[in-house]
């Protein structure tokens, strides 16, 4: 199998933060057709897709009370709510991709690990492994985890990503790639000019310097994503943030067309 290329559709694309249960259809119709014309046409690399939780999850895990370093004191309430929330969201996104004539196999961390603190343990990527092999699209989401120690957690798409790829690693395919679309042309200076290439290091001097996402966020926003993307770049692993919300950019992207509004995060 061809080195795999993961995707992420974050929620400042998806969603509208600002609001509460707000999802942008059009651009998730958009996105998915850009995704269905790149899966028709070989050679193409297999995907797996991974799409953030925006206005939906953030909102309930918000509303819920959430707090990363502390336990919820009745956690089975607020689980059931996050879940509710993220499967809302996440239905839309299957439901866009499936009309776009894409072969969609659903795989939900919640039901795949457990967490201590929020990070994850004992993940088996065989069902995504097995999906790609045969042909399918595995679609996974940022999601609420049931958490060993502090009752519930939430996973970021960031972590799912770190914990799958870690597992495929160990038994192949190579994953080559990280695309994560958002609604900025990438990383941006503090003149808001976008920053082209950046190594590890330079990714990582960065985080002190990024704001709060715009709207509700429990997860980290950019520091969370320049975090991973240095430490996935570490491994071996390139990564691309570009700006979903500009047609074809997301399909340029998937054809590794020159562009010079996105940021590459090298690896090495
Ligand atoms: N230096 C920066 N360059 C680009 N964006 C930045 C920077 N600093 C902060 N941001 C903010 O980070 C946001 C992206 O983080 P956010 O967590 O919303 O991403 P996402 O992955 O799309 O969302 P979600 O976590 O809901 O999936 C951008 O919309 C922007 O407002
Ligand atoms: C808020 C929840 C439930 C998941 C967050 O995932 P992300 O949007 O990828 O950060």
């Amino acid at each position: 199998m061809r080195p795999v290329t993961f995707v992420k559709w974050g929620g400042s694309l998806i969603t509208d933060k600002t609001g509460r249960f707000s999802v942008r259809t059009d651009v998730l119709e958009r996105l998915a057709d850009e995704l269905a014309r790149y899966h028709a046409a070989p050679p193409n690399a297999p995907i797996v897709l991974g799409h953030g939780s925006g206005s939906f999850g953030h909102v309930a895990a918000r509303e819920a009370g959430f707090d990363p370093g502390a336990p919820l004191p009745d956690p089975a309430p607020a689980l059931s709510q996050i879940q509710k929330a993220v499967d809302t969201l996440h239905r839309h996104v299957v439901h866009a991709l499936r009309n776009a004539g894409l072969p969609v196999f659903s795989w939900a961390p919640s039901s795949a690990f457990v967490t201590t603190r929020g990070t994850p343990e004992r993940s088996s990527s065989d069902p995504v492994h097995h999906a790609l092999s045969a042909g399918a699209l595995p679609v996974t989401y940022g999601d609420v985890t049931l958490d060993t120690k502090h009752g519930l957690s939430i996973c970021s798409t960031e972590t799912v990503f770190r914990t799958l790829i870690d597992a495929l690693q160990q038994q192949g395919p190579p994953v080559a790639r990280v695309l994560w679309c958002g609604n900025t042309d990438g990383v941006y200076d503090a003149n808001g000019h976008t920053l082209p290439d950046l190594t590890a290091e330079q990714a990582r001097t960065m985080i002190g310097d990024v704001h709060d996402p715009d709207g509700t966020d429990v997860t980290g926003g950019m520091a969370l994503r320049l975090r991973t993307a240095s430490a996935l770049a570490e491994q071996g692993i390139d990564s691309l943030l570009l700006n979903g919300t500009v047609p074809n950019r997301f399909a340029a992207a998937l054809r590794n067309d020159p562009d010079a509004h996105r940021t590459h995060i090298a690896a090495g």
